[in-house]
């Protein structure tokens, strides 16, 4: 049997790479594609079994609020995540037992495994900072995929028994170091001409290891979700992460 999808935001640029994707996949079917102005009420009209949701960090709460209410699971990629906006879900989640929520920083699955062996080198270095660097047109900063990285480097730091990584600047520019995720400093470039691309950089003693990640067209997201949208539907709750539906 098909499942019936819809693409929220698709007119943008993931979304309307989502929509070309699940109109290609034998096994989905795009019932519905809103924009900016669409009435969330096409997609309980259309019958909507699963909505990837791909808009902007302003729009994402009451989309997903109309969803979990109305018994339409959710994938989405948009970034804003905030430990608010999880309880928030966690809670409509609880009032809807059996629908899914899959909350993916990045869909990508090279991405995916940067940021599981970025997890894994980090109790083995004294340094780490992440570089994220992405289009010009991006609305937030760091993005949510450099968040989620740091947080994972910072918590297997923390549970290896590491400290805190002394930052040694006493002069110089606010900003020039950073934004501090967690103890990680994260740096963010917009630059015309990028996509998404994230090196994360460890060092110790006479070595540094980098981890580097690019995706270079919308494309490459691609899989990743299709992924999302058959997983979510046999996986009730708070999924937050591709790689809890990939066999890392
Ligand atoms: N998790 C992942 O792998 C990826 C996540 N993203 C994230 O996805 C989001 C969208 O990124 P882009 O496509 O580059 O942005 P974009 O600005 O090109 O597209 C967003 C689209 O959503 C529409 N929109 C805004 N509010 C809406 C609403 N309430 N209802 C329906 N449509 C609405 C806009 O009109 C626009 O067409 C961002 O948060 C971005 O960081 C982007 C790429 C990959
Ligand atoms: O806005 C984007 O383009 C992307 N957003 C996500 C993020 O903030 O991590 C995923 C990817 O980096 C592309």
């Amino acid at each position: 049997m098909t499942l019936r999808v819809a693409v929220i935001g698709a007119k943008g640029r993931i979304g309307s790479e989502a929509v070309k994707a699940v109109e290609a996949a034998p096994d989905l079917e795009l019932v519905a594609t809103l924009g900016r102005g669409s009435k969330p009420e096409e997609l309980t009209e259309a019958g909507v079994q699963v909505a990837v949701e791909l808009t902007h960090p302003d729009s994402v709460m009451p989309n997903l609020d109309y969803c979990l209410h109305h018994g339409i699971h959710v994938v989405t990629g948009t970034t804003g995540w905030t430990e608010d906006r999880f309880a928030t879900v966690r809670g409509w989640l609880d009032e809807a037992p059996g629908l899914g929520l899959l909350i993916a920083p990045n869909f990508s699955i090279g991405a995916v495994l940067g940021m599981k062996f970025a997890q894994t080198a980090a109790k083995y270095f004294e340094s780490v900072e992440v570089v994220e660097l992405h289009h010009d047109r991006k609305a937030d900063a760091p993005s949510g995929t450099a968040t989620r990285t740091a947080q994972l480097i910072a918590a297997a730091r923390a549970e290896a028994g590491l400290p805190p990584q002394q930052d040694p600047t006493t002069h110089g520019l606010p900003g020039a170091r950073g934004a501090d995720v967690d103890g990680v400093p994260v740096h963010a470039v917009r630059l015309r001409g990028l996509l998404a691309h994230q090196q994360v950089m460890f060092g110790d003693t006479g070595e540094t290891l980098t981890i580097r990640h690019d995706s270079l067209h919308h494309s490459s997201f691609m899989p990743g979700i299709l992924l999302g949208v058959r997983k979510v539907v046999e996986t009730p709750g708070l999924t937050l992460g591709l790689e809890n539906f990939l066999d890392l």
